[in-house]
């Protein structure tokens, strides 16, 4: 049922892409208007989202799916319903579009698609899985891989985060996201969990849809993307999970609250049943609140996440993954706070170090005006009881990543992605993890 290369391109040659059509109505905020868009040639990059859009949409035309046919309606009908102070549920919106009006799309030869753009670029840094099984009676069942990843918002990284040694020509969006594909494609993680995404409607929901995934997206309330000119929108927390491996059974969309105060910051929250092994588990994805001067507010941010998850896995009673960005280092209250929750969790990134206790030297590295920016930041906690960490992905070393830092022509990010492989442990007396 793949697509030969032969119907793909044709696919690219019809350029609109219905799917990409903004409807009547107000466009999203933007400081000027956009440049019309430059007529492209027929390329092999732009014909999975083409064909991605069109299967999207031919999939709405059928059935009541939410991704709706526009960016900017989608926009406003996710803030519109979705803007909640605290957990709630959207059942409307996480109806996945029918598989069967979904072209599907070969890894291998999107993959092949990606490394085709990105020819002129330096290759891929590789990183290894590191086996961290230990003893003991762990399930039989395949692995869940789950990828925590910051992929760095294009309207940020183009328009606010001065990243002065990375040249302009390395964030170009259309070489970009074949990296971010190419990451994606190379380690094929089972779930998916992307913080600063402003590409969700038109790159990462058609296409990975089309590579078997359901996709729920929330927003920033305001997001800083909206500041910049010509942005795609804001960026937002997104989720993505292996259609053929999980079946939905509830999802939440959090806005943050810190004090009572809502904010900016915001969290989707999951609970999925694992097809083959009949288990369920939550997997929840956050961003928490940048810069430093807000270690209070972050770690209340953090505290108001735990009492939702305490509430959304029954007190600890369902297994629990939670990937994000924290924007804190292990020193700070909101990381005690995690680590010290009844709901019991560790990070897994500590088991890469000898004595199983520290994390990692740094998860992202970047060079600012205001300097160099080397930090840990960004966790995957999963509850201790219940799953154990079979093999994480190695970081990138200081010599991979040169002197000049991330994002560069070889890596589309200042985040690196994080990727581990969990098993539910075994039923220990009697009890169903
Ligand atoms: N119109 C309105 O009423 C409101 C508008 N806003 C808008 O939201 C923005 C703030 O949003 P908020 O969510 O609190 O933002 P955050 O402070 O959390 O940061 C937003 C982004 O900026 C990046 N960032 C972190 N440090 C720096 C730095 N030193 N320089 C450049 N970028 C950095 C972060 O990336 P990373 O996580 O990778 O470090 C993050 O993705 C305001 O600037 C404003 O534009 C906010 C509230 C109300
Ligand atoms: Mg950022």
């Amino acid at each position: 049922m793949y697509q030969s290369p032969r119907r793909l391109c044709s696919a690219l040659l019809q350029r609109d892409a219905p799917g990409l059509r903004r409807p009547p109505g107000p466009p999203p905020r933007r400081r000027s208007p956009a440049p019309a868009a430059a007529p492209r040639l027929a390329s092999p990059r732009l014909l999975a989202v083409a064909s991605a859009a069109r299967g999207v949409a031919r999939s709405c035309s059928r059935t009541a799916c939410p991704m709706g046919s526009g960016t900017s309606r989608l926009y406003s009908a996710l803030t519109k319903t979705l803007d909640g102070s605290s957990a709630s549920q959207h059942p409307e919106y996480l109806v996945a579009p029918d598989p069967e009006h979904l072209e599907p799309i070969d890894p291998k030869e999107l993959l092949e698609e990606c490394r085709a753009v990105l020819h002129t670029r330096p290759p891929r840094f590789q990183r290894g899985f590191v086996d961290l099984r230990a003893d003991g009676p762990s399930s039989s069942h395949t692995p869940i891989r789950v990828m925590q990843w910051n992929i760095l918002a294009q309207a940020l990284g183009e328009g606010k985060d001065n990243f002065v040694q990375c040249p302009l020509e390395a964030l170009k969006w259309e070489e970009r996201k074949c990296l971010i594909l190419e990451e994606i494609l190379a380690y094929q993680p089972d779930i998916l969990c992307l913080q600063e995404v402003d590409h969700y409607f038109d790159t990462f929901h058609p296409l990975l849809s089309r590579l078997g995934y359901q996709g729920t997206f929330f927003p920033k309330p305001w997001s800083p993307c909206l500041d910049v000119e010509h942005n795609n929108g804001p960026d937002g927390c997104a989720l993505f999970f292996l259609q053929n491996r999980f079946k939905l059974v509830n999802s939440a969309n959090i806005r943050l609250t810190a004090m009572t105060l809502k904010t900016n910051q915001v969290a989707i929250a999951q609970t999925l049943e694992c097809k083959e092994s009949s288990r369920q588990f939550c997997i929840a994805v956050t961003h928490l609140k940048a810069r430093t001067g807000w270690e209070r507010f972050r770690s209340a941010q953090g505290c108001d996440l735990l009492q939702n998850l305490q509430s959304i896995t029954q007190g600890a009673k369902i297994p629990l993954i939670v990937c994000g960005d924290f924007n804190a280092e292990p020193t700070e209250e909101v990381y005690r706070h995690f680590a010290s929750s009844s709901l019991n969790l560790n990070s897994a990134y500590k088991l890469l170090s000898a004595d199983g206790q520290s994390e990692p030297p740094y998860t992202t590295w970047k060079i600012r005006t205001s300097g160099e920016c080397r930090h840990t930041l960004d966790y995957i906690w999963y509850s201790k009881h219940a799953l154990s960490v079979r093999s994480a992905l190695d970081l990138l070393t200081e010599e991979q990543i040169g002197p000049n830092r991330l994002p560069s022509f070889n890596y589309p990010s200042d985040h690196l992605s994080l990727v581990c492989d969990f098993s539910f442990k075994e039923e220990l007396d009697g009890h169903l993890y």
